[in-house]
């Protein structure tokens, strides 16, 4: 028994490697590949539909899916709080939706540990490094590690001593500054970095290859059909949270 998985964005840099992944899993088979030229209908009958493409892409593909009755697993970037907040009630009981900003589990576990340090420190910057090519800015991963990073600043009425008011100090999600690079020769990297009384912390992430993604892609391909509701990262089906 395989499951029929259908790519949408299939043409791009992460939905043509998922392609491959798929091809070379014994318990997988492609079901369609879409790009920004196919109808959604070629996601019916699929087990699972995973999709990489653009935010604007991304909000219609998961509201047809869950109309078509069809598991969704987005890797795509831009599913801030609020645009998930206002996607968990229109799940239906009996279906799953995983949205993973980062599907490398180095990345999840900087993410991770960055929750644990924002514990001890009241100051925080995210430093993220991508591609010249990737369209959106900050990151996905930068977002969703800030604004996880702010909930724990914001649980404790963390005070963050640096002004972030200025445009040179980055992009501010709560009380976390993010600042965006991108350059050729980048695949992506992340640094979150904290400061405190005379030292810093530096939790940073590496990513060389999109071979990183691939262990994520398939556990969240596999679950995705059992789970139910909104499940937001890998951090749950590692066992973190
Ligand atoms: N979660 C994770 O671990 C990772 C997530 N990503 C995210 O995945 C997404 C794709 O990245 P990447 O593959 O580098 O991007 P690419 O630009 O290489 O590919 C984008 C894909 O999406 C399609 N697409 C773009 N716009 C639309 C649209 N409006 N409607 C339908 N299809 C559209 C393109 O189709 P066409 O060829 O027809 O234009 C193409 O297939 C990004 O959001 C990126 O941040 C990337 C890496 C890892
Ligand atoms: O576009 C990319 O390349 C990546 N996008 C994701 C993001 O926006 O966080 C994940 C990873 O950083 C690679």
């Amino acid at each position: 028994m395989t499951l029929a998985v259908s790519v949408y964005g299939a043409t791009g840099r992460l939905g043509s490697h998922i392609c491959e992944l798929v091809n070379d899993a014994e318990d997988l088979t492609l079901h369609s590949a879409l790009s920004s030229r196919s109808s959604l209908e070629e996601i019916a009958g699929a087990d699972v539909v995973i999709d990489v493409t653009h935010i604007d892409a991304s909000e219609p593909l998961v509201k047809y899916a869950l109309q078509a009755g069809v598991p969704v697993v987005v890797g795509t970037s831009g599913w801030n709080a609020e645009r998930l907040a206002q996607l968990a009630p229109r799940i239906p009981d009996d279906l799953g939706v995983l949205v993973v900003p980062n599907f490398s589990i180095g990345s999840v576990l900087g993410t991770h540990l960055s929750t644990i340090a924002a514990r001890f420190f009241d100051d925080v910057e995210i430093l993220e490094a991508h591609h010249a090519s990737k369209v959106d800015a900050p990151s996905g991963t930068a977002v969703r590690t800030a604004e996880r990073i702010n909930e724990v600043l914001v649980a404790r009425d963390a005070s963050p001593q640096a002004n972030a008011d200025a445009t040179s100090r980055g992009e501010t999600i709560g009380r976390v500054s993010v600042h965006a690079m991108r350059l050729p020769g980048v695949v992506a990297e992340q640094r979150v970095i904290f400061g405190g009384t005379g030292e810093t912390l530096d939790i940073r992430h590496l990513t060389t290859s999109s071979t990183a993604y691939d262990r994520g892609i398939l556990l969240a391909l596999r679950i995705a059909p059992e789970a139910r509701g909104l499940i937001t990262g890998l951090d749950e089906l590692l066992e973190l949270s």
